[in-house]
């Protein structure tokens, strides 16, 4: 080092380092603001640069901040030398099995995941490579051993949500609340808008919108039709019907909203799985979010529009019930909560419907493929519905082959296929012989376990009569877990198979759905995973039975 620097300073500087990351971030969760760390380091050479020239007075500018910026290089040496020797040699997660260099760095995965962002296919090829767990980050572990579904996700799980659902911190819907209390809460409220009555108010909205997409397919007669896109449009109207009080227009434009657009570009990110820190530092680049926050604004619109017209509706929609919570806030509590019912408000779109729309696609991919299995159908549902053709749920509910191809579809095809993250508590957790350290982050990979023939016999293969005749096909319950389990699992379950049964009995009445010439669903089959799936399309020629 230059003559007026101390000796010893170099070795300060590379200690501090060192100290840094093991005292600091290496415990607890650091990637909150990661901005800030940036700003430090700035400070820090600003600061070592004033420090010099406080010593060496002699000393220009340009040859303090020179000497600074070595020092604070080995400063930051001292952190990234302990980052790797904790990772290469110390870190007791590197007795499983994955990429090498995972050991190290996160970003390996993101990049093998981000170039066609279709993650749960990697990690099905990962796992049938590695095996059960696998590797996929310094402190990530993906699982697709059905003993972690109930520790990880059940009533009694001892892992609680992982950082991931800091993305839009310090915002936060009930989805990706981590505080039980504040989540607990919230999930109260919404409960009422799940209870058996509120859903047989939605179900009038629900044969509204399927009706209407009866109609747009009936004008489509003769020539392909890309039902991903519909069951899509389909989905969003319905949800946009039960958060705001009215649809997007979408079934009748035969377009997809401009919000929607906003909201399906601002998803494709999560689809890398960047490291937490990594993906907040972008989220921090003045424009990065624009789409993901003029959604949320448009929310915001909708929501207040939406409280406007609270009481005046015949049937009550979701939000209904969010707002009559709402309302019995003093004013100030209003303005705080408002944020939190405008994300509510959001989570009801996002979480409602891709996830049906891919649940509907994957079915018809398969009902388009198997006549007879249609015609079976087409049997259960005239012996339950009766001649007069009226769709009915109460009485869908007994239809015990349409819930078996609605369960197959989940097994084969999950909706949020690459399953769920979840920390390992500090103590660490045994999953049958192997020890997952603790605070360990894992992502219980569904769509493997759907497809394991330990935990299926035909894995492969779509029966759906396994789910109520033939239950020897199924080897390890656990293994299901498409809406998951426990406190944190869906909450629109029923509503789900409310839609999904209501229009599946409508089309498949009306229509005799056959893949398009050409079509083999490839596309389909490599849809993207952006935590949900974003639907790849899938062309059928869709003619009327009549
Ligand atoms: C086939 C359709 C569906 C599937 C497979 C599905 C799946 C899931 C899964 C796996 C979760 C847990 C997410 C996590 O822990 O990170 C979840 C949560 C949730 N789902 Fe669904 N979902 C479906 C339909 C719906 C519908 C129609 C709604 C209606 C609004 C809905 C609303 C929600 C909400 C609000 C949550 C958050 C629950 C909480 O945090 O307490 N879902 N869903």
């Amino acid at each position: 080092m230059d003559s007026t620097i101390p000796d010893f300073a170099p070795h300060i500087f590379t200690v501090a380092g060192a100290a840094t990351y093991i005292f600091y971030l290496h415990r607890g969760e650091r990637h909150f603001y990661p901005w800030r760390y940036v700003g430090s380091v700035i400070l820090l050479l600003c600061a070592t640069t004033a420090g010099i020239q406080h010593i060496d007075t002699q000393s220009s500018i340009g040859s303090a901040a020179f000497q600074a910026t070595k020092l604070v290089g080995l400063y930051l040496s001292g952190i990234y030398a302990s980052l790797l020797i904790w990772r290469l040699f110390l870190n007791p997660l590197n007795k499983f099995p994955g990429h090498p260099l995972a050991k190290v760095t996160a970003f390996h995965h993101s990049y093998a995941v981000g170039k066609d962002l279709n993650m749960f296919l990697h990690l099905y090829e990962s796992h049938k490579k590695w095996g059960d767990f696998v590797r996929i980050g310094p402190n990530t572990l993906s699982v697709a051993d059905p003993r972690i579904v109930k520790p990880a996700l059940g009533v009694h799980a001892v892992c609680t949500k992982a950082p991931w659902y800091s993305v839009e911190h310090p915002s936060y819907s009930m989805h990706t609340s981590r505080n039980k209390a504040d989540h607990d809460a919230r999930r109260r409220i919404w409960s009422n808008a799940f209870s058996d009555k509120a859903l047989r108010g939605y179900e009038q909205r629900v044969l509204k919108y399927n009706k209407m997409l009866i109609e747009q397919l009936q004008s489509m007669a003769g020539r392909p039709v890309d039902m991903s896109q519909w069951f899509n449009l389909w989905s969003f109207d319905v949800m946009g019907d039960l958060a705001f009080g009215k649809s997007f227009g979408m079934l009748e434009s035969a377009k997809t909203h401009w919000a929607i657009k906003l909201l399906n570009d601002g998803s494709d990110a999560l689809g890398f799985a960047f490291p937490e820190w990594f993906g907040r530092l972008l989220m921090a680049i003045p424009g990065a979010l624009e789409k993901t926050e003029r959604f949320t604004k448009f929310c915001q619109q909708q929501i207040e529009s939406r409280i406007a017209i609270q009481g005046k509706q015949e049937q009550p929609d979701i939000t209904h019930f969010l707002i009559e919570d709402f309302n019995k806030k003093s004013e100030a509590a209003k303005r705080a909560a408002l944020g939190s019912l405008a994300q509510d408000s959001k989570l009801i779109i996002v979480a409602g419907s891709d996830t049906s729309a891919t649940t509907l696609a994957f079915m018809f991919y398969h009902l388009a493929q198997e006549p007879n299995l249609v015609a079976e159908l087409r049997k259960e549902l005239d012996s339950l519905l009766g001649e007069d053709g009226k769709v009915d749920h109460s009485k869908l509910q007994n239809a015990k082959l349409l819930s078996g191809c609605i369960d197959e579809t989940l097994r084969l095809h999950p909706p949020v296929p690459s399953g769920l993250y979840r920390s390992v508590p500090p103590q660490g957790l045994t999953i049958g012989d192997t020890y997952i350290p603790g605070n360990t982050v894992v992502q219980i990979h569904l769509y493997t376990m759907g497809r394991d023939e330990r935990n299926y016999a035909q894995a492969d293969e779509f029966i759906p009569q396994r789910w109520y005749s033939r239950p020897e096909l199924i080897k390890n319950k656990d293994a299901f877990a498409p809406f998951s389990l426990g406190p944190y699992g869906c909450i629109g379950k029923n509503l789900a198979y409310l839609e999904i049964r209501t229009l599946t009995a409508m089309l498949l009445r009306g229509f005799d759905f056959k893949l398009a010439p050409g079509e083999d669903g490839t596309q389909l089959l490599h849809s993207t995973d952006h935590f949900t799936v974003g639907l790849k399309p899938v062309n059928m020629m869709v003619t009327p039975r009549i």
